[in-house]
C-alpha cells in the first residue's frame, strides 16, 4: 500500500479514537443529566427538543468546514438518540407496519436508537401514550394526496394528549425489487396512492407490466422480498429492511411531496423561540362566527399558519376549527389573543405549543 494513504489512514485511526473518547465522555454527563431530570420530576420526558435544537444550532453555525454542517445534523440525530437511549428507554409508537413513512417520520425524529412500536390505527397510537406504554406517539396529519388525515384531527377531541412536535417528511417512492433488474419485474405492488403518484413514471418505463393494489407500501415491499419476479414501489426504508434493491430512484410524478406528522405526548416540550400552537376551536354555524373568531389573532399581530374545519360530532349546526398560529403560549400577546378568543367561542382546546419544523 501506498506509504501516504497508510500514514494518513494511521491518523485517522489517532483522530476516531479521541472521537471515540469523547463520545463517551459526553455519555457519562448524559447519564447524569438523566438523573437530575428523574429527581427533579419523575414522570417527564427526558427527551428535549429545545436543547437538541440548540446543540445543532450551535454546531451548524460555527462550523468551519470541509465536513458538511448537514451531515452534522445526521451525526449529531444520532449521538443524541444514542444518548437519551442513556438515560432510558425511550419507546414511540406509530401508525405501522414497519418501513411507512410515518416510520420513517419517527426515525428522523428520534434516531436509531429509540424502541419503535408499530401499531395498527391511529386510535391505538393515542391510547399507547395514553396508558404510558409509549413515551411518544407518531401519526400523520396532512398528506399531498390525501390532504388532511381528519381521523387524526378527530382523535384530539376527547384525547388529553398533547402534541410535543412536528415532522415533515419529502415522500419519495422507488422501484425495488430482490434483484434490481428492471427486466426480471412480472408485477409491480404497491399501495393505490403510491400507484397513483408515480403513474407517468410507470406508463413510460414499465407500460406492460400489472400494477396490484395492497394494503401498504411495506406490504408490497415484503411481498417483492417472497419473490424475485415482483416489483415494490415503496420507501428507502422498505428496501433496507426487506432485503431489496433500488431498481429506480424517486420516481414520483411530482417531486414536491411532503407529508406532515406530529408527535403526541403527555407533557409539553420546552420553549425554543421558534414555536407553533396548535388550538381547536369549536363554534355556533352563524354568519361572521369565523371572522370574529380570528380577528384576535390578527390583531395580536400572530400569523396562522393553518385551519382546518369538522363537523362537530356532538351537536348537529356546530363545527369545529383546528387552528395553528406562530408563537407560544407562555407568549403574553398570545395568551390575550387566547383569552379573547375563548371568550367568543363554544369551546376551546389548546393541543400544544411545540418546536416548528426547522
Ligand atoms: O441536555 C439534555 O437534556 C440531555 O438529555 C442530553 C442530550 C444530549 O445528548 O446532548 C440528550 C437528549 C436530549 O433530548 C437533549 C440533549
Amino acid at each position: 500500500m501506498n506509504r501516504d494513504l497508510q500514514e494518513l489512514r494511521r491518523r485517522i485511526d489517532q483522530l476516531d479514537d479521541e472521537i471515540l473518547r469523547l463520545l463517551n465522555e459526553r455519555s457519562t454527563y448524559v447519564i447524569e443529566i438523566g438523573q437530575l431530570k428523574r429527581q427533579n420530576d419523575a414522570g417527564a420526558n427526558l427527551h428535549t427538543p429545545a436543547r437538541e435544537a440548540e446543540i445543532i444550532q450551535r454546531l451548524t453555525s460555527r462550523n468551519p468546514g470541509p465536513f458538511p454542517s448537514d451531515a452534522i445534523r445526521s451525526v449529531y440525530r444520532e449521538i443524541m438518540s444514542a444518548s437519551l437511549s442513556l438515560e432510558g428507554p425511550q419507546k414511540v409508537a406509530y401508525l405501522g407496519p414497519r418501513a411507512t413513512f410515518t416510520h420513517l417520520a419517527s426515525r428522523q425524529k428520534f434516531g436509531e436508537s429509540a424502541q419503535y412500536v408499530p401499531v395498527t390505527s391511529i386510535k391505538d397510537v393515542f391510547t399507547e401514550v395514553e396508558r404510558g406504554r409509549a413515551n411518544f406517539g407518531v401519526v400523520p396529519i396532512e398528506n399531498s394526496t390525501e390532504g388532511v388525515v381528519s381521523h387524526t384531527l378527530d382523535m384530539f377531541i376527547d384525547s388529553p394528549l398533547l402534541i410535543y412536535g412536528e415532522v415533515l417528511l419529502e415522500v419519495s417512492h422507488h422501484l425495488l425489487s430482490k434483484s434490481g433488474a428492471k427486466e426480471e419485474i412480472t408485477k409491480i405492488y404497491s399501495h393505490p396512492h403510491a400507484l397513483a403518484q408515480c403513474r407517468n413514471w410507470l406508463e413510460t418505463h414499465v407500460p406492460n407490466v400489472p400494477l396490484s393494489e395492497v394494503a401498504s407500501t411495506a406490504r408490497a415491499a415484503e411481498m417483492a422480498s417472497e419473490d424475485a419476479s415482483a416489483g415494490a414501489i415503496a420507501s428507502e426504508l422498505a428496501a433496507h429492511l426487506y432485503g431489496l434493491k433500488v431498481v429506480q430512484s424517486r420516481i414520483e410524478d411530482n417531486i414536491n411531496n411532503f407529508t406532515r406528522f406530529l408527535v403526541l405526548a403527555k407533557t409539553a416540550p420546552q420553549r425554543t423561540g421558534k414555536d407553533k400552537t396548535s388550538v381547536m376551536i369549536s363554534v355556533k354555524d352563524r354568519a361572521g362566527a369565523l371572522y370574529d373568531l380570528l380577528r384576535p389573532f390578527a390583531s395580536s399581530g400572530i400569523n396562522m399558519t393553518k385551519i382546518e374545519s369538522r363537523p362537530s360530532r356532538r351537536k348537529a349546526w356546530e363545527y369545529i376549527f383546528f387552528v395553528d398560529v406562530e408563537g407560544h403560549v407562555e407568549e403574553e400577546r398570545m395568551k390575550k389573543a387566547l383569552d379573547e378568543v375563548k371568550s367568543r367561542c363554544l369551546f376551546m382546546k389548546i393541543l400544544g405549543s411545540y418546536p416548528a419544523h426547522a
